[in-house]
This record gives structure tokens, sequence and C-alpha cells, in this order.
């Protein structure tokens, strides 16, 4: 790829490490767009973000003989047609694949035609043309204008998608992978393919950062992510209030020389169901998040295992201190609990929930709770005596807590996120690609490191043990969470290619 310094200013690459970029829902982009066009702006949102699409096009496709653009009847399309004429003018090959009709489009996607039949572009009406690696196309079917219709099969504009989709040449989104919804980042129906697409991706959003883009489908769909805001100052107006903030790279405050393991707190683990119990032994996801909170920072770690004793001693873990549940102190540090707890982990929940000062509930504790009403009552009135918890639910615990089921919180993640948040008065940290941090009062974060490495048993309680490691360390409780999926995912990303990361080894990282 050709150097990011030679792209203008206004073309600014997402730095993943960046981190706190707002994000915007649709409401909130049309309400900023309506603005900016209001302004009459010169050059037009579409000329800029036409010529945006080609400059981040060039750079990504240096040595393309052949530039295609697959464009659809809206403004989206518009945005392609201004690119075409763009890359033509700079001497590309460039044709175009147009549903639209200049009888019917809006007057900056007619100037935007124009500006392309006079530029010289080539518009096709049956198969694109060959295109190989080192050639570029562009999807500029649909943005933030789709709708939930669902089209036959043998629609033209399916068609186009599938040529996107089996294309050899990276594929530039113009705002959006068509088909994506800017909200949810979910599909629309009839839009997902079961394969990967052939080709690598990059999405430019205009105007705002979508979160769409960062969780659900979104991370698979959009690729590496681009944004332009057009010239447009998204600060000018009080209505125009992110939806969420992407969540990036943060650090742990520095210690001081002067200060010993109690500055940096105790976390406690319970959870471990025995293997007498039900002839499925549990301890590993328990030492897996208290390996991972000694890792991570703790000063001290105790682990409390569900197996009456069962377990003596560990001696891969000697700086883990054994507890019976009786001996814990609920009122110091953060109490991790629920790690293989199985069905064990029920007895213990009651006292948990009323003296534990600081709580992160994960796995079985919150699948026990979520068939209690007695327990779900203790969860919500912790907030009201002034103790705190963070939940780390996956979709299927989530849904569980929320009383309805994966497809439904998968459809809305951020709204089945604050949703809980909401109804537990607690930190929720709802885990999957994207995950989502949220809590009340807060503006909710996505998180956007990670990859599918950590698609592999006991992952999720090494994050409950970070998440403990870093609340006992003095974050605020959201800021910890943060914290620690972002750093979770860093360390996937940072995986020595060709290794498997197991849980084990993660826990080890730090
Ligand atoms: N205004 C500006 O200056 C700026 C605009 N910008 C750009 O505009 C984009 C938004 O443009 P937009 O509002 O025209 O919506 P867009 O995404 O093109 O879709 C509408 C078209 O798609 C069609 N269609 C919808 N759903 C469908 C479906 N399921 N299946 C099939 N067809 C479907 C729909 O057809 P209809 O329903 O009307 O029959 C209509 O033709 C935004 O994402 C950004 O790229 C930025 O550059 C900033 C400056
Ligand atoms: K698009």
């Amino acid at each position: 790829m050709r150097s990011l310094t030679a792209l203008p200013p206004a073309v600014r690459r997402l730095q993943r490490a960046a981190g706190g970029q707002p994000l915007y829902d649709t409401a909130t982009t049309r309400l900023i767009e309506a603005h900016a066009l209001d302004a009459a702006p010169s050059p037009s949102l579409m000329q800029r973000a036409g010529a945006a699409l080609a400059q981040l096009g060039r750079a990504i496709a240096p040595h393309a003989r052949q530039v295609w653009l697959a464009c659809g009847a809206g403004n989206n399309g518009g945005d392609g047609l201004q690119a075409a004429a763009a890359f033509q003018a700079a001497g590309y090959a460039t044709s175009v694949h147009w549903l639209g009709d200049p009888q019917r489009c809006s007057s900056d996607t007619h100037a935007a035609w124009l500006a392309a039949q006079k530029a010289g572009v080539r518009f096709l009406d049956s198969a694109p043309p060959a295109l190989d690696a080192q050639d570029l196309a562009v999807d500029a079917l649909l943005g933030i204008g789709a709708s939930t219709r669902q089209l036959p099969p043998n629609d033209p504009l399916v068609q186009l998608l599938q040529w996107l989709h089996l294309c050899p040449a990276p594929v530039l989104c113009a705002d959006l992978p068509t088909g994506l919804q800017a909200d949810t980042g979910q599909y629309l129906p009839g839009m997902a393919f079961e394969r990967a697409p052939r080709s690598p991706r990059h999405t430019l959003s205009f105007l705002t950062l979508k979160p769409g883009l960062f969780t659900g489908a979104g991370r698979d769909a959009a690729g590496e992510v681009w944004w332009d805001d057009l010239g447009v100052d998204l600060n000018q107006h009080p209505d125009h209030r992110p939806c969420a903030q992407l969540g990036g790279a943060m650090a742990l405050r520095s210690r001081a020389h002067a200060s010993h393991k109690g500055s940096y707190g105790d976390v406690a683990v319970i959870g471990g169901e025995g293997l007498y119990l039900r002839g499925m032994g549990m301890g590993g996801a328990a030492v897996l998040a208290a390996t991972a909170a000694l890792h991570h920072g703790a000063g001290r770690v105790m682990l409390a295992l569900l197996d009456e004793g069962a377990c003596q001693l560990l001696p891969q873990q000697p700086e883990l201190m054994l507890r019976q549940v009786s001996a814990l102190h609920w009122d110091q540090g953060v109490v991790v609990c629920g790690c293989g707890g199985g069905q064990a982990v029920a007895a213990v929940l009651p006292q948990a929930l009323e003296q534990a000062h600081r709580l992160v509930l994960d796995a079985d504790a919150l699948n026990a709770i979520a068939t209690d009403s007695a327990l779900q009552h203790l969860l919500a009135s912790r907030a009201h005596i002034g103790l705190h918890t963070i939940l780390t639910p996956h979709p299927l615990e989530a849904a569980r807590l929320l009383g309805s089921d994966t497809t439904a919180v998968q459809a809305d993640r951020l709204q089945a996120a604050h949703q809980l948040s909401q109804q537990t008065s607690s930190t929720v940290v709802l885990k999957g690609s994207g995950s989502i941090i949220a809590s009340p009062h807060q503006l909710p974060c996505i998180n956007g490191s990670g990859n599918a490495l950590l698609a592999t048993a006991g992952t999720g309680d090494v994050l409950a043990g970070m998440v403990g490691a870093a609340w006992a360390q003095g974050l605020p409780p959201h800021t910890a969470a943060q914290w620690a999926v972002w750093r979770h995912g860093h360390l996937a990303e940072q995986w020595p290619a060709g290794q498997a990361l197991t849980a084990g080894a993660l826990a080890r990282c730090s």
C-alpha cells in the first residue's frame, strides 16, 4: 500500500490504537448531513465523498490497471459515480454498473452521472471486466439508505453483490458495505454470504463513523475502516450526540516505586465445580481466571474452588492462595464469581451478591441468576446499597438474563447491552466480535481489538480475571472493563503467527 502520508489530511486511516472516536447512529448522521447540506457546501458533499474514495482507492491499489464500480440508484451510487469520474481523470481504465435512472435520481447524483460521462467512464450493462488482484472494485450500491426490503435472487443488485463478493481485486466500500446495517452491524435479509469474501475489504465511512462497522458482522464485512468527515464539523450542534465510542489502546497507571502488593488490590476467584458433583470437573476455568488476574497486575490473587478442598496445592501457580469461600473477605478487593462454577456456584451467590463490594459475575453465575428471581432481585438491589457489579455475558448468557434469545441479542448488540445494564444497574461486557461495554449513565463503548483466535475454550475466563485485576488496581468499573476487553483482544492480535492461542498461554501473557 502506498504511504499513508501521501493521503490528503481529509482521508484519515482509522487507527485501532487511537480509540475514543465517537460513533453515530443513522438518525444522527442524517441530522448532521441535513445541517451540512443546509450550508450548501462547495464542492458538494458528494463531490468530496467521490474524491476521497478515489484518493483512498489509489492508495489501496496503486498499480491497478482497471477500476470497476458497482453503483446503486441512490446517493451512495452517486458517491461511486463521482469517484468514477475522478479515477478516469487520473488515468485508470474505469467502468461502472449504475442501477440508477438520470430522470429519477437526486440532483447531486445527476451531477455525478454527468461528471462520469464527461470524464469518459465506460457504462456497462453486462458482466464486469476481468479484474485481477492488483485492480480495484468499489461497492457503492447501498449506504445508510438501505431498507429491509428483500430482493429476489435475480435482482441486478443481488447479482452485482455476488460479483463483488467473488471479485479477486480488493473491494473499497463507500460509506458502508452494502447490506450491512449501520446501527447494528447485522446484514439485511438476503444480503449476507455464508463464505468470507474472496479479497480484502476496506470501508471509507463518510461524515461519521457508524457503530455497525465495529460489532456483529461489521468487522468481517468492513475490513479496514477509514473515515472522512467531508470537512463537516460534527460538534457544531448540540443534537449531534454520539451513540457510542470506539474503544482503543489504554494503559494501566504506572506504578510508584514506593508501593507494595496492597497497592494493587486483591482478586478472589470463586468457581470450579468439583468432579465428584456431576462428573464434570471445572476447576480449570477458575484457575485460568485467577492466573489472568495474577499476570495482569493484581496485588494478591485468592482462589476459592467449589470442590470441597479436593484441590489442595497448585504446584504450577504457587502465587495463587487457596481459600475456602467462608474465609473470603467480601469487602476487600474484587470477587470474580462463576468461572467453571457449574451448579455449585448457586449456593454461594446469595452471599456474594449481598456482601461483595466489587463483584464480577461470569458464566455459570449468570446462568444461575437467569433462572432464579430471588438472585435477580439481589443483583438489581446491589447498586442501591453502594455495591458495584460487572457482568461479562456472551450473547446466550445475555439472552437468558434478558429473557430473550441470541438472535434478538445479536440483532442489536448495543441495545441489548444497554438494556441489561439498565435492568441490573451494572456494567455489562457483552462479548463477541466487537464486544460492547455498557454502564448506566455512560456512553457505551465498542471494543476495536481482537480476532478469531479468541474463539477457543477458556478465553472468557481469562477475560473475567483481567477485568477483576484492572478493577482491583483502582480503575472505575466501566474503564476497568474497557481496558481488559481491549487488552485481551490486543494480545490475540499480537499472537505469534502459526502458534495456537490457548487460554492458558493467554492468561500468562501480559
Ligand atoms: N446526501 C448527500 O449529499 C450525501 C450522501 N452521502 C451518501 O449517500 C448515502 C445515502 O444515500 P441515500 O439516502 O440515497 O441512500 P442509499 O444508501 O443510496 O440507498 C437508497 C437507494 O437504494 C435503494 N434501496 C434501499 N434499500 C434497498 C434494498 N433493500 N434493496 C434494493 N434497493 C434498495 C433505494 O431504492 P428505493 O427504496 O428508493 O426504491 C434507493 O435507490 C450515504 O450512505 C452516503 O454514501 C454521503 O456521501 C454524504 C453526502
Ligand atoms: K456501499
